[in-house]
């Protein structure tokens, strides 16, 4: 283990101490800095007790952020909460489906052939006799068959009294037996399994549950997640003035917690005082609205607003000077740091904590492209560990530039795939988002730097597709060219087959 300069040096912003931990040395909670003053605002002075930091390499923290959960267990959600989430346990039908024989249009219940004496609704019928009926109404006992509305008409007998009899629209023989039924059971027996266990439920999944007679539905835990957006700079809508920054977390934050497998359940705005930190992550109540006595009284995790969070993701305040909170408040609760910065750019100050109740803390930087990088690497695996979901996957791409070391630091560059190379996207400094908002995946750009054309490792966005598969792509034999038609118009050019 190499010491870390103490991170009160005068670094300049961005250049974080370059020191790796190994993945089982957590920094220390006690490195949080209780000097730090409690006035807010952003005209807070830099400075604090020296400290020792140490940083883990980016692969460690990616790791350590999925080995540090253990997967929520599962529990009943109402039905309308368990849109898709995944089905932990096989779901029987309760009932036999339909669960009693009905008719599958208005006319007549009828026994045995016409003409037929009318008896009243819902008696049992005689043979020859009939009864009026909608369509999924209860086929009364002794009917073997539904005359529709249109087939039948009601005439008088010799002695005036109503008949059905068939109408000169009806075919011959109608109705046959069992015409028009809907026989009880024809779709399935009760006990019979309509959901397999780790089926991802769909609508249709929801109203099969229900006409089974379910009501709830066990499904696979996912972490309730709570955001706290720090900053007293911070405007939510139209034009900041200089000095103000406009919000970026209020409106992505939420959707893509929810796209890496977790329930957002709240926001929080504080400004920067230590006050506001500590109470915004001392509050373990329900969401806003709910009593805290009504939880208990709910089936466990029925809806996300009821209940209190597994993980608190916080914006802005990672840094070390007197208005960077994160580390005093996790202290002062009790908690520890299980990652304390990451040897990488951006968001090299990003923090994951545990609280002592089990909650999690994801510090994210406040520059907003620094701080999707700090969500893709502690909040994706972390969210899905708790989500029983695997690590998310880390493929190969082949670099289309030249990238220069930058030894100690690992970097993460939004990409574009261009004619099947990563292209490392313009517009990827900490504060911006054009290049993340372009983008098809992320580089994960090894300190030693990449050559043109050689793999590079990289995931995926929350909302993006899945990377091809370009490394394998890149070792098959190129396929043979089909001859060109005249006057045809030619496909993007795939340079790859140039670099091997
Ligand atoms: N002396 C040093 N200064 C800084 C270092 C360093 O190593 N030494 N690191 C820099 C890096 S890198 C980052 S990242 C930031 C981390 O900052 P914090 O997490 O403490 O966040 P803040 O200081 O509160 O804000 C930073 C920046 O982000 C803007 N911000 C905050 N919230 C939002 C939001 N909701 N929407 C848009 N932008 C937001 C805020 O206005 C600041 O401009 O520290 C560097 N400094
Ligand atoms: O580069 Mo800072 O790490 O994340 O903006």
């Amino acid at each position: 283990m190499t010491p870390a300069p103490p991170h009160g040096s005068p670094a300049a912003a961005g250049e974080e101490p370059a020191t790796n931990t190994p993945a089982d040395g957590p920094a220390d909670a006690a490195s949080g800095n209780p000097e730090h003053g409690s006035a807010g605002g952003r005209a807070g002075s830099p400075g604090g007790a020296p400290q020792r930091h140490l940083a883990h390499t980016w692969q460690e923290a990616w790791q350590l952020a999925f080995d540090c959960a253990a997967p929520i267990p599962a529990a009943p959600v109402a039905l309308r909460e368990a849109l898709g989430r995944t089905l932990a346990a096989d779901v029987e039908a309760l009932v036999d489906l339909p669960h009693y024989a009905s008719s599958a249009m208005d006319g007549w219940a009828v026994n045995g052939s016409g003409p037929w004496i009318l008896a009243e609704p819902g008696q049992r019928l005689a043979p020859h006799q009939a009864s009026p009926i909608v369509t999924g109404g209860l086929i009364p006992p002794g009917a073997k068959a539904v005359l529709r509305s249109e087939s039948g008409t009601i005439a008088s007998d010799e002695d005036g009294l109503p008949v059905l009899q068939l109408a000169g629209s009806a075919k011959p023989g109608e109705p046959r037996n069992g015409e028009h039924i809907r026989k009880a059971a024809e779709e399935a027996v009760a006990g019979e399994v309509l959901i397999k266990g780790g089926t991802l439920l769909n609508p249709a999944h929801l109203a099969l549950a229900a006409l089974g007679g379910h009501d709830a539905l066990p499904v696979l835990g996912k972490a309730v997640v709570r955001l706290v957006f720090t900053g007293s700079e911070v405007v939510t809508a139209g034009i900041p003035q200089p000095g103000e920054v406009r919000d970026t977390f209020g409106p992505q934050l939420a959707g893509v917690v929810e796209m890496l497998g977790g329930i957002c359940a709240g926001e929080t705005k504080i400004g920067d005082s230590y006050t506001e930190w500590l109470a915004a992550l001392e509050d373990t109540d329900p969401a806003p609205g709910i009593p805290a006595a009504a939880v208990g009284k709910l089936p466990a995790r029925s809806t996300a607003e009821q209940l209190p969070a597994d993980v608190v993701i916080t914006t802005g305040g990672t840094g070390r000077s007197g208005t960077d909170h994160l580390r005093r408040s996790v202290a002062e609760l009790g908690g520890r740091l299980l990652v304390d910065g990451i040897a990488m750019r951006p968001g090299h100050p990003a923090v994951l904590a545990e609280l002592p109740d089990g909650r999690f803390i994801i510090g994210l930087p406040g520059n907003p492209l620094a701080a999707m990088m700090a969500l893709s690497t502690l909040g994706a695996p972390l969210l899905a560990a708790l989500a029983h979901r695997p690590l998310p996957p880390v493929t190969e791409v082949p670099c289309g530039a030249m990238i220069e070391p930058d030894p100690g630091r690992t970097r993460l560059m939004p990409f574009r795939l261009l004619y099947g190379m990563a292209s490392p996207a313009q517009h990827t400094g900490p504060g911006m988002m054009r290049g993340l908002a372009a983008a098809d995946g992320v580089l994960v750009v090894p300190p030693h730097g990449v050559q043109l054309g050689e793999l590079v490792p990289a995931f995926a966005l929350p909302w993006g597709a899945a990377l091809p598969d370009l490394a394998a792509a890149k070792d098959k034999p190129a396929p043979k060219r089909a001859a060109r038609k005249p006057g045809g118009t030619s496909g993007p050019v795939d340079w790859s087959e140039l670099l091997g």
